[in-house]
């Protein structure tokens, strides 16, 4: 009889004796051998990390960003900053989930039920040493020196000068060399122990390539309660023994760089003529040793008429001005012009859609974040820029950006 219900595998006699991590491991393992795509996560606060394996690369394709709501169908969105072909919108069905804080079972869905004799048999296998992750097939991306960074900087701030854009955010990239035995899976339970607040993620998909990051920008959210949240997050600056959330001074530069960002927020409300929103801040936050200025933006949708706003914020949303720029339009162009790598994930947006409970969506902006490859990782970093940029300054935030994903390497 066809039911909507998942299938729940039992652990075979072979895994009885591994503890919840080396069954994580075992999974992971069977999915990296298999082919398939997978995302780690662990959201803020949570206690516990999920895993995700998708059925196929061919059914994580997918078109335009999630829907947000109910709906929908369950999964895990990866999204690059820009849609291309090296680089494609990818949407992650949940067809494999395992729970590390119910590790007794492996739950299937209904949908992806001819997977279970493949995952039978992968559950039954000896457990691997060493697991295959998935690489890129694209060449690693030009790593910016500080000479050139600091030219692009200068470009950008002569941009906003000459009135093409009001703000632009430049990034770059930097190479890394793995240490020796690198554990992708030991450097995200690493992650998630020292940024409790942070959404940690680690996503592996064939072709695609492995990410691994601890983001602390939320990008749009739905909770169980019916609220829809997102937040205006810039202004940076280190988190010392000297100054406190309550204590930090922040200059004009950087109040400015946040008001855009909220600004920018407010104006994706407008356009769909929403009013009824609650704004708090800004406030100082803790994103692991740095500050940020952050707004948060809620709106109670079981209180307005607007049963799509989740879905229709989302696409008006990314890219934000907290990685793109104001105008949108002028700001991506200069970065296409002038910013000499290709930003892939980082900078997209990342996150669970429906996966605890239908109408549950978590998105986040895919920050302090490493792309791994065989032997070396890729670190992406970036700043927002405005008039009063130092670029000896902006090059300072990019290196204590970097250092958020790169205290694991
Ligand atoms: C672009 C990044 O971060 C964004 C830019 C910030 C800034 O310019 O101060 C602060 C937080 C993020 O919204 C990054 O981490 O790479």
């Amino acid at each position: 009889m066809p039911t909507s219900e998942p299938r729940y595998l039992r652990w075979p006699a072979v895994a009885a004796g591994l503890d919840t991590r080396a069954r994580l491991r075992h999974l992971v393992a069977g999915a990296l051998r298999t082919g398939r795509p997978l995302a780690l996560w662990r959201e803020p606060g949570a206690e516990h990390a999920r895993l995700l394996v998708a059925r196929s690369l061919e059914a994580a394709y997918t078109g335009l960003p999630p829907a947000l709501d109910a709906q929908a169908p369950a999964g895990f969105a990866f999204f690059p900053f820009r849609d291309s072909d090296h680089n494609p919108a990818l949407f992650l069905p949940a067809d494999v989930l395992y729970d590390l804080a119910r590790p007794d079972t492996v739950p299937v869905a209904a949908a992806a039920r001819d997977l279970v004799p493949a995952l039978t048999a992968w559950l039954a296998t000896t457990p691997a040493a060493s697991l295959s992750w998935h690489h890129s097939a694209q060449p690693v991306p030009h790593a910016a020196t500080e000479a050139e960074y600091t030219r692009l900087v200068r470009t950008g701030v002569a941009a906003i000068e000459a009135q093409e854009v009001v703000k632009v955010v430049t990034s770059r990239a930097a190479r890394r060399r793995l240490p020796p035995g690198f554990d992708p899976l030991g450097a995200f339970m690493e992650l998630t122990q020292e940024y409790p607040r942070a959404f940690v993620s680690l996503v592996s998909v064939p072709g695609v390539g492995t990410w691994l990051g601890a983001t602390p920008e939320v990008l749009a959210e739905v909770s169980a309660d019916g609220i829809f949240r997102t937040m205006a997050l810039a202004g940076t600056q280190p988190l010392t023994p000297d100054v406190s959330p309550r204590t930090a001074i922040w200059r004009q530069k950087e109040i400015e760089e946040q008001a855009l960002v909220a600004r920018y927020i407010v104006n994706c409300f407008k356009q769909l003529r929403l009013r009824e929103y609650h704004e708090t801040g800004p406030r100082t936050v803790i994103a692991g040793q740095l500050l940020h200025l952050r707004t948060d933006f809620e709106v109670n949708l079981r209180h307005v008429p607007f049963p799509s706003l989740g879905t229709d914020m989302l696409r008006l949303l990314h890219p934000t001005s907290a990685v793109g720029g104001m105008p949108k339009a002028a700001a991506l162009q200069f970065i296409q012009a002038h910013e000499g790598y290709d930003r892939a994930y980082y900078s997209g947006f990342l996150g669970p859609v429906n996966v605890a409970a239908p109408g549950i969506a978590r998105l986040y902006v895919n920050l302090r974040c490493l792309q791994l490859r065989a032997e070396e990782a890729i670190l992406y970093a970036g700043t927002g820029l405005t008039v009063d940029s130092d670029p000896a300054r902006e090059w300072q935030e990019t290196q204590m950006k970097l250092r958020t994903v790169g205290s694991v390497i």
